[in-house]
């Protein structure tokens, strides 16, 4: 993947900002914000088109383990929630006008396609590996051609989406799980400091989880490399959602990364191609223990801090009209010599 810190532009762009009837610096992050989106895109006057908002849902075998707060079943009456226009990420994603396609890339319940349904109604595809992955605690989650199969879909549901925006989410009963294990192993670091509470376990849930995330990774020693340790440790959603970060990275796509469970598939694709985190916006910082770790293997800089822990793809969906703003910001905005505003002085 090109890399695209190319600095000739970068600092064209930089001069823009600081040329813009303001102090140098004070729209704040929103400028560095204007930088990353006017870099991704190639272009100094970005407009955001047809954004799509892709929730990847799966179901785990580590739930059967008491890992969550909720019954497994919830995912596959949540996909129907999201598709019913009931969900929080439903709701946002009509507000700001982003089209929702979800994906049944592993729910224990069958769905039928919908990709017909109507432009802008929320949709759903069916690329399913099979109705769960099994239980990490007893070998590895998924095989290596499950995991290349799902990272396929991921790509191929890309390659068919229009836009240039790629906003993340995902639903599945146990999937913090997925994401402390991958953050686990790949970042090398202690278990409890890669473990929350998830959908609301108290602290005794919290230590009980810990302690079957240790024996899944005692399970799979073997996985190691970004590709391994996904097949062993993560889900049908996750690997889907890192095939489909590698394809919108390499179209040069925004992609707005949500929380704990997306930041983890952005982990594993940035092991394997570094560059996709050039392309990334980082929305908010969760409220689920871990992710300021995660974030920092990354050398990620939210845009939020609200103690948001739904997932979904609804902080993406929140930080939004601020990448909307950035990029009207840095194509509108006029010039101190435009509209003849005298410099600083001192
Ligand atoms: C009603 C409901 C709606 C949700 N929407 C997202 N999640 C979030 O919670 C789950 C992860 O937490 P854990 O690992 O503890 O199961 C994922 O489905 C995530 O998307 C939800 C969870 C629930 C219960
Ligand atoms: O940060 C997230 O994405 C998250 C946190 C808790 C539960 N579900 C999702």
């Amino acid at each position: 993947m090109a890399d695209i810190g190319n600095a000739v532009f970068t600092a064209h762009l930089q001069q823009l900002l600081d040329n813009k009837t303001k102090p140098s610096g004070a729209l704040g992050r929103i400028e560095a914000l204007a930088l990353r989106i006017g870099q991704v895109l190639g272009t100094s006057a970005p407009v955001l088109v047809r954004p799509q908002l892709l929730v990847c849902a799966a179901d785990h075998g580590l739930a059967a383990h008491g890992v969550s707060a909720f019954p497994r079943e919830v995912t596959a009456q949540m996909v129907e929630n999201f598709l019913a226009g009931g969900a929080a990420v439903s709701v946002l994603a009509r507000q700001h006008g982003l089209q929702l396609t979800v994906v049944d890339c592993g729910v224990a319940r069958d769905f039928a396609d919908s990709s017909s349904a109507p432009p802008g109604a929320p949709r759903l595809l069916v690329r399913k590996l099979a109705a769960g992955t099994r239980d990490a605690c007893a070998g590895p989650a998924m095989t290596a051609a499950e995991c290349a199969q799902a990272l396929a879909n991921g790509r191929d549901i890309v390659c068919e989406l229009p836009g240039n925006a790629l906003l993340l989410g995902e639903m599945g009963i146990g999937n913090t799980s997925a994401a402390s294990l991958l953050l686990a192993r790949l970042a090398d670091l202690p278990l409890a400091e890669c473990t929350g509470a998830g959908t609301g376990l108290d602290a005794a849930g919290v230590e009980r989880k810990r302690a079957v995330l240790q024996r899944a990774l005692d399970a799979n020693p073997q996985a190691a490399a970004p590709l391994s340790a996904l097949a062993a440790l993560g889900g049908y959603e996750v690997a889907t959602l890192v095939g489909a970060v590698l394809q919108a990275a390499a179209e040069r796509r925004v992609i707005v990364v949500d929380g704990f469970i997306t930041g983890a598939a952005v982990l594993v694709a940035s092991r394997i191609a570094p560059a996709v985190l050039q392309r990334c916006v980082f929305a908010h910082r969760s409220g689920e223990h871990g992710h300021r770790l995660m974030l920092a293997q990354m050398q990620a800089e939210p845009l939020l801090d609200l103690g948001l822990r739904l997932g979904e793809g609804s902080g993406a969906a929140l930080a939004w009209p601020l990448l909307q703003s950035a990029c009207a910001l840095l194509r509108e905005m006029a010039s101190f010599a435009a509209a003849g505003v005298a410099q600083r002085t001192r």
